[in-house]
């Protein structure tokens, strides 16, 4: 099936759930057709004719960035907000002085080892605005052999007049993502701010989920992290009785530092909160698998971009040899369907699962890593969640696309279409074979020879 080539033509067939991966290069042209967006396509005058953009994200580089505009976008306003400090953010800044379009926001980050890890594009146009919700830094090897995740937005048209109320979606997306922007308490973001009061956020789909640094306690409690999805699972997830069998997936490209045992965190207060189901977090959580796709030092090794693709891949050996307990959750990364078992995760995707992996009860495709300084840890006796970072994704339940029960899903190219939801990844999963260790990024792996004929021999 030859299927769309124009970016608007494969934006409309990945519609309503509008969950796209990222263009891998030198794949066969099969595994980038539906479901696929590249860069350019999401800045292409076919999604809209651009007069400002807004671009969250934790790394840039400000060339390359400026060059996937097509060129008579190149002059028009852009935002850049990150978290960046001190030298960092003087380099930052160097490099966007070249360019008279490009005004910086600096997250502010008052907790320490907090990141602004947050990837989203707002794109204002002559006749309305969307919003991005991603998982790729803006430098060209996020955007090249990877498999990274996207949420687009519908074209969301200008209101006659700018309200809080009016333009508001069945999940909350308007107001949840005046109150993510807002959590900054940036100047340089009122703008934008009042281009969301302006627009007609009515078709929105998806759930917010984000996180901002703080402690949030009282009823902000559920408004960020981990929190704020076992809200959403209570309101809106799955019936009990459906999913009592059904595992708990995590997958992700970097781990935090997790406690000393299980207990600590991982399958209490965060399993608790993705095992939660509609009216209840109280589940027997001693029978929920809890499966975590994570890539093996051998996926990374006959990656296509060889043992380099370890370097978005930052588990260090400090925080690895702290918590050997998460090693027996592990799963490999296998995408043989999306023709990308050897394109490397950077996308960071959470959901419910059948044990066939035919069906989904909801699926979050976020910036978040498994880290408590992305999902936040309880303190003060459950009173108060403590974030670090900035993080946003989005989720997905079956309901809000007029799908009964569960997703059905595929992850073959094959048979993407019709309401079916397109995984990145080969379910159900994979263990990790005898012998296989996760990847990790700051040792020697000098045993086998990369793809590329390599060693990786940190420094
Ligand atoms: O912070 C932690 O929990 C441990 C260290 C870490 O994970 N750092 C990191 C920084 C930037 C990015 C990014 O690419 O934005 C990513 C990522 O996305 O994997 C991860």
């Amino acid at each position: 099936a030859r299927g769309p080539v124009t970016p608007s033509g494969v934006y409309k067939a990945g519609q309503p759930l509008s969950f796209f991966l990222t263009k891998v290069h030198g794949i066969e042209n099969k595994y980038n057709r539906f479901c696929t967006m590249d860069v350019k396509d999401i800045l292409s005058p076919e999604m809209g004719n651009l007069t400002a953009s807004c671009q969250f994200n934790y790394m840039f580089e400000v060339p390359w960035l400026m060059k996937q505009y097509p060129q008579q976008f190149r002059s028009k306003p852009l935002l850049l907000v990150h978290g960046f400090k001190g030298a960092n953010k003087a380099s930052l800044e160097a490099d966007g002085a070249a360019y008279s379009n490009i005004r910086f926001c600096q997250a502010r980050l008052d907790m320490p080892y907090g990141t602004h890890h947050t990837k989203m594009m707002f794109l204002l146009y002559d006749n309305g605005m969307r919003v991005v919700v991603h998982t790729s830094n803006m430098m060209e090897h996020d955007w090249f052999q990877k498999t990274q995740g996207m949420w687009i937005s519908p074209l969301f048209p200008k209101l006659s007049k700018p309200s809080s109320t009016l333009g508001e979606s069945p999940t909350g997306f308007k107001r949840d993502l005046l109150e993510y922007v807002g959590a900054y308490q940036a100047y340089q973001l009122k703008d934008w701010k009042d281009h969301i009061f302006h627009h007609d956020m009515s078709s929105a789909r998806v759930f917010i989920v984000g996180s901002c640094p703080g402690r949030h306690a009282g009823d902000k409690k559920s408004h960020f992290g981990h929190m704020r999805l076992r809200r959403l699972l209570h309101d809106h997830g799955p019936e009990k009785e459906l999913v009592r069998t059904w595992p708990v997936l995590g997958q992700y490209s970097s781990v935090g530092t997790l406690g000393p045992a299980k207990e600590s965190w991982l399958c209490t207060e965060w399993l608790q909160s993705l095992a939660t189901v509609k009216g209840t977090s109280c589940v027997p959580l001693m029978t929920i698998p809890l499966q975590l796709i994570f890539p093996t030092k051998d996926d990374v090794r006959t990656s296509l971009e060889g043992y380099p693709a370890g370097g978005s891949i930052p588990y260090s050996i400090h925080v690895a040899r702290k918590q050997p307990y998460l090693h027996t959750f592990l799963h490999q990364w296998r995408s043989e369907g999306r023709g990308r078992s050897r394109a490397m995760p950077h996308i960071k995707t959470y959901g419910r699962p059948s044990p066939s992996g035919k069906e989904l009860a909801w699926f979050l495709v976020t910036s978040a890593n498994l880290s408590k300084a992305a999902w936040g840890a309880m303190e003060k006796k459950g009173s108060q969640l403590m974030i670090r970072s900035y993080e946003l994704g989005v989720l997905f339940f079956p309901k809000f696309f007029e799908v009964k029960g569960a997703f059905r899903t595929t992850s073959d190219v094959d048979s993407i279409g019709g309401g079916v939801f397109p995984l990145p990844y080969d379910l159900p999963v994979t263990r990790y074979s005898k012998g296989d260790k996760p990847w990790i990024w700051d040792i020697a792996h000098k045993e086998l020879p990369d793809t590329n004929g390599n060693m990786w021999c940190p420094p």
